[in-house]
């Protein structure tokens, strides 16, 4: 999959040489590419934002720096027009898949784990992160007709930015590609894998300060560990987030 993330603080996203995004990208399973817009501001300072039209509190970012750098990150993606096409020919490689562009945004569509998963099979991604008060509404429309969009927020509150909505995405979507995660079967039984949250942990030693680990666990009846691990999750999704269970 190949990533790209365009944001005026580029440096948020070192953290994703880390760990498991970082071997995710040493082994070629992501291909990341991050953009500094203000590299894509062509006036004399760089200008990234302005006051917003209609009045109100704080700046607002321009349209024209996002249309040069998306369109300098589509163009590409669109792979353009090689020799081989040019000449009339079948084109040798694949068309280059469309890109989707996330917009992470206090507004948009809530990210879920199901979400997570339709997006771990996308082959592009572009993630547009606003600063400030947001983005000129005139850039989603215009990349909305022109490919894919969707504004997303990772949960009701406010951050200053898209960079940290980015990171969690781009994590939460990396670790369900195969061979990021070392063991698959750990992506199947973890919380919201199955609609519900996550039974209960433990590990040696099977007691401390005074705290078995549940009988049932030392077991080895594997038949009775899943039935207690399954009722635990519905219990826990029941009392914490009945939302979940569509009661
Ligand atoms: N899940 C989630 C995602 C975000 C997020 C994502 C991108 C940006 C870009 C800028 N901001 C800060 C920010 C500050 C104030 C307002 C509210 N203003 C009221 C009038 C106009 C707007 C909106 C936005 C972001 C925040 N936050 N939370």
């Amino acid at each position: 999959m190949r990533i790209d993330v365009v944001t005026i603080f580029p440096g948020y996203f070192d953290a994703l040489e880390l760990s498991l995004m970082g071997k995710a990208r040493d082994r070629g399973l992501i291909d990341l590419h991050v953009h500094d817009l203000r590299d894509s501001a062509h006036d004399k300072h760089r200008t990234v934002d302005d006051t917003p039209t209609g009045g109100g509190a704080g700046m607002v970012m321009k349209p024209e720096p996002w249309g040069a750098a998306l369109d300098g990150i589509l163009v590409g993606a669109g792979a353009g027009s090689d020799a081989a096409s040019e000449a009339g020919e079948q084109p040798l490689a694949e068309p280059a898949a469309e890109p989707l562009i996330i917009f992470p945004s206090p507004a948009g569509e809530v990210f879920t784990q199901a979400m997570a998963r339709e997006l771990a099979h996308e082959q592009h991604l572009v993630f547009g992160c606003g600063r400030y008060e947001g983005i000129d509404q005139r850039v989603f429309e215009e990349y909305a007709e022109r490919g894919r969009v969707r504004l997303v927020s990772i949960g009701d509150y406010v951050l200053n930015g898209g960079e940290v909505a980015s990171i969690a995405m781009v994590e939460a979507i990396g670790r369900l590609l195969p061979g990021v995660v070392g063991n698959p079967d750990s992506l199947v039984e973890e919380s919201h894998e199955a609609g519900l949250l996550e039974y209960p942990s433990y590990t040696k030693p099977a007691e401390w300060r005074g705290r078995r680990v549940p009988d049932v666990l030392l077991s080895g009846n594997h038949a009775a560990i899943d039935a207690w691990r399954h009722e635990q999750s519905v219990e826990r999704t029941r009392r914490v987030r009945p939302d979940l269970l569509g009661d």
